[in-house]
């Protein structure tokens, strides 16, 4: 199942730098192994934002948000998650035609 995340980050001005930091090496280091295994296909900044464009690739809504709560900056995110099913006129990747 994919969807569409859209995320922005909302870290508190005052948060100390030594934490912020930690927190996006941490957020570094889980997207990375989520984008490895397959359950993060698309990574894109929003160009001129602190935000980004997802879309995720699991088999559940709870996985998605198993996924999306792991996130170390989690408490810091607004995300908005977007269903997404496959467009009629999409070439077609390898999948039969739904
Ligand atoms: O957009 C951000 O910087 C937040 C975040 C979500 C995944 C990730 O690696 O960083």
């Amino acid at each position: 199942m994919l969807f569409l995340a859209e995320m922005e980050v909302r870290l508190p001005p005052d948060m100390p730098a030594e934490h912020a930091d930690e927190l996006k090496a941490r957020e570094r280091e889980y997207s990375q192994a989520a984008q490895r295994d397959g359950r993060w296909p698309h990574l894109w900044r929003v160009a001129g934002r602190y935000a980004n464009v997802s879309v995720l690739d699991v088999g559940s809504i709870d996985e998605l948000h198993e996924l999306l709560s792991g996130l170390p900056l989690f408490p810091y995110l607004d995300i908005r998650v977007t269903p997404l099913a496959r467009h009629p006129n999409a070439i077609d990747r390898g999948e039969s035609d739904v």
